[in-house]
């Protein structure tokens, strides 16, 4: 089972003798109507909130300008999809055993609704810049001591302006902007056609961190669809404060102030690395891609996953080590249990900043290998579960040659699980089973000790931003900084 988060976790025994009952009682016989809904929702007024003056970010809502191709493999393809939000499932039925905090669901219609959440990254170029302003500004990324969170967006504002031409460049190499928003819609779609077929028919919204679409707009639809009940899967399959935690942080600050939001029965799949159906599609993966070496037995299987800083771990309680190596653990106990008992490794790649992120890290454990005489490695992505900049950038271009120039002679690399048929469906089994137990939502942040300072008024707003900007500059020129502008974050 996956871990639901703040709305009575259920024992695995139950949530599947209920998953089952819920699921003959309420669709068994009747009729169903599929609505195609409209994508294009209004994100201005969610944008003017969110940017303030800081990120000039252009509107739109638009489909994906990437041209690049990563294929998802959906079963079968049914109806007529949007850009963002997929096709309506309204399911009538009898009776519904609801509790007093599942009252709007007291109805004789149910429309459920999932909510991927992910991070999102630029379309184009243009975009580089205010995307990584968000990510920045974000205070579950640059975790700021509470004295100096005032110090966030302007802070954002310069490092985002700094890193923007080397972004740009890894975003450049890979055609021009992220893959994300395309490959997720495509995860959309396949979810949502999985469903379909397991008799569950659901709305499928993408809410974004940092890009189009934002998170904002997909609850905004959500709300507009009248949905009654809510699962939210993040694409992570370990939870870290920085991925699915900032997100869930979003949600909150959301559903906290709003009437029906509050009281809208919510499940939230908090990390999903130890479900069955990920673990074996990721073997699977793993298994296909060691046959095209010429001695499979002799590759050294290479997890490299996104790092965090140390100090989320160690200070802040994030769990996301210990699950990623709990993850690792299970992948290669699936693998041996199939006869593959291949030498593996585990390192953190992408690191940002001054600070110590989780080690080893992945281009010193490159060397570390070539040195001691790997000659075969296969590089397994294992934090994120589509293509993105990391993947196709850091791993396949830098990496890889960092590796070959270190004598290691056969490279191969698994793709991201995308939209593999088994993956999907497993993510759907996911969504059924965390059905039963969606109540209203606790909106206590969870790992985040972040308060929403957005209601401040504008004299204090703006006061801060000045004094911040003069202290950010002061800050880019102390020693520290200026190490890490040579290092990392440049
Ligand atoms: C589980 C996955 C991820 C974790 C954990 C994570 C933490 C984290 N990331 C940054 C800084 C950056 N991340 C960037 C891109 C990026 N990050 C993830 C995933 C995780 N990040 C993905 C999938 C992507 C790529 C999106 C895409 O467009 O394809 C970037 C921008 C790219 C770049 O300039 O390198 C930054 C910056 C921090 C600081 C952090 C933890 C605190
Ligand atoms: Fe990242």
């Amino acid at each position: 089972m996956s871990q639901a988060v703040g709305f009575g976790v259920a024992s695995p025994m139950k949530l599947s003798t209920s998953a089952s009952r819920h699921m003959s009682v309420k669709f068994n016989g009747l009729s169903r109507s599929f609505v195609c809904v409209s994508s294009q929702s209004e994100s201005q007024d969610i944008e003017k909130s969110r940017s303030l003056s800081f990120s000039p970010l252009d509107n739109k809502t638009n489909a994906v300008r990437s041209s690049q191709s990563f294929l998802c493999n959906p079963v079968e393809k049914r109806g007529a999809v949007g850009d963002r939000i997929y096709a309506a499932g309204t399911v009538a039925y009898d009776t519904f055993s609801g509790t007093a905090a599942e009252s709007q669901s007291n109805t004789a219609e149910e429309k459920i609704g999932v909510l991927l959440l992910n991070l999102g990254g630029p379309d184009t170029l243009n975009d580089v810049q205010p995307f990584l302003y968000n990510l920045f500004a974000d205070p579950d990324i640059i975790r700021l001591p509470r004295l100096f969170r005032f110090l966030q967006r302007p802070l954002a504002q310069l490092i985002s302006t700094l890193r923007a031409p080397k972004s740009k460049e890894g975003y450049a190499s890979i055609g021009g902007g992220s893959p994300l928003r395309k490959i997720t819609d495509e995860q959309a779609e396949s979810l949502k056609l999985a469903l379909e077929e397991k008799e569950v028919p659901v709305n499928v919204y993408v809410g974004m961190r940092y890009w189009y679409p934002f998170t904002e707009e997909a609850v905004e639809q959500i709300k507009k669809d009248k949905i009654t009940k809510l699962v939210v899967l993040p694409l992570y399959p370990q939870f870290s404060i920085s991925t699915t935690g900032s997100s869930v942080r979003v949600l909150q600050n959301m559903f906290r102030e709003d009437p029906y939001l509050s009281r809208m029965p919510v499940s939230i799949i908090k990390s999903w690395y130890q479900r069955e159906g990920y673990i074996q599609s990721m073997a699977d993966l793993i298994e296909k891609e060691l046959e095209t070496f010429t001695n499979p037995d002799e590759v050294m299987i290479f997890f490299s996953a996104h790092g965090v800083p140390v100090s989320y771990v160690t200070d802040a309680g994030d769990p996301y080590k210990d699950q990623m190596e709990e993850c690792i653990h299970l992948i290669m106990q699936e693998l041996k249990r199939r006869g593959v008992a291949n030498d593996h490794t585990l390192a953190y790649q992408s690191r940002v900043g001054p600070v110590q992120w989780l080690q080893p890290y992945t281009d010193k454990v490159l060397v570390e290998l070539g040195e001691r005489g790997v000659k075969s490695l296969l590089a397994v992505p294992v934090s994120f579960v589509s293509e993105h900049i990391e993947t196709l950038e850091e791993i396949d271009m830098e990496y890889r040659e960092l590796a070959l120039e270190s004598g290691i002679e056969n490279w191969g690399r698994v793709p991201a699980l995308n939209c593999t048929p088994s993956f999907i469906s497993d993510l759907a089994d996911a969504v059924i089973e965390a059905l039963p137990s969606a109540t209203a939502m606790n909106t206590t942040p969870m790992n985040s000790s972040v308060e929403d300072d957005s209601d401040q008024d504008p004299i204090t707003y703006v006061f801060k931003f000045l004094l911040g900007s003069v202290l950010a500059f002061l800050l880019l020129l102390s020693p520290k900084m200026v190490k890490a502008l040579k290092g990392n974050l440049l």
